[in-house]
């Protein structure tokens, strides 16, 4: 049995974070992120339905989709984030199941799925298991500023735009507590792993 992690948080909360640490003991990550960015790739489905709604305007020279110009449409537009999403979603689930299926056929112990936006798209039915990366708002707001470059204002309009990270609480199977430091957050989420059955000597594959 494979056993699919659902990993999430918030802005800034640390998941990259968390992610790479899964990476380090061999566990296959899957980022919706990066599918996202796949799946509008020149010649996909999602790109082809993008220009059609949105037009050529949107094209950089080499063909690819400017995220930046997309992004700046779908910002005061809700019809048309509605639009995109609904164009983009479908097809970063679709490659979701696929790498779900491939893990399950090479019969790997684990597999995560690195999603933002877990709860909020109601994406669980597709994971077992649900990690919650969480800080308070204090640590956010900080580590946002820091790696962005952004003032107060700016990181507190990111942070506000998403669902209150203390909200996600209830809803995960683990917390992760990454307030403090980098070996105190990789130190619980192998007590998270071991809890479910996972240990650093079987994480390992050979
Ligand atoms: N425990 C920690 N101690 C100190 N700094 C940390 C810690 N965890 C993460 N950071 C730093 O905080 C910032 C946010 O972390 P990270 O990029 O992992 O978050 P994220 O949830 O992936 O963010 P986003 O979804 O916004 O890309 C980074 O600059 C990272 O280096």
């Amino acid at each position: 049995m494979t056993l699919i992690i659902g990993l999430t948080g918030g802005i800034a909360s640390g998941k990259s974070t968390v992610s790479t640490m899964l990476k380090e003991m061999d566990i296959q990550v899957i980022d919706a992120d990066i599918e996202a960015r796949l799946a509008v790739q020149k010649g996909e489905q999602a790109y082809k339905k993008i220009i059609a709604e949105f037009g050529e305007d949107i094209l950089m020279d080499n063909g690819e989709i400017d995220r930046k110009k997309l992004g700046a449409i779908i910002f005061h537009d809700e019809d048309k984030r509605q639009t995109l999403n609904g164009i983009v979603h479908p097809e970063v689930r679709k490659r979701m199941m696929t790498k779900i299926e491939e893990a399950k056929k090479n019969q790997e112990e684990i597999i995560v799925l690195d999603i933002p936006l877990l709860f909020e798209s109601k994406l669980t039915y597709l994971v077992d298991k649900t990690i919650l990366v969480y800080v308070d708002l204090e640590t956010q707001l900080k580590r946002l500023m820091a790696r962005n470059q952004l003032t107060v204002e700016e990181a507190k309009a990111r942070i506000n735009s998403q669902m209150p990270l203390v909200d996600k609480i209830r809803l995960a199977d683990a917390v992760i507590d990454n307030n403090g430091s980098i070996d105190y957050t990789r130190k619980q989420l192998l007590q998270v792993l071991s809890e479910w059955g996972f240990n650093k000597a079987n994480l390992r594959r050979e």
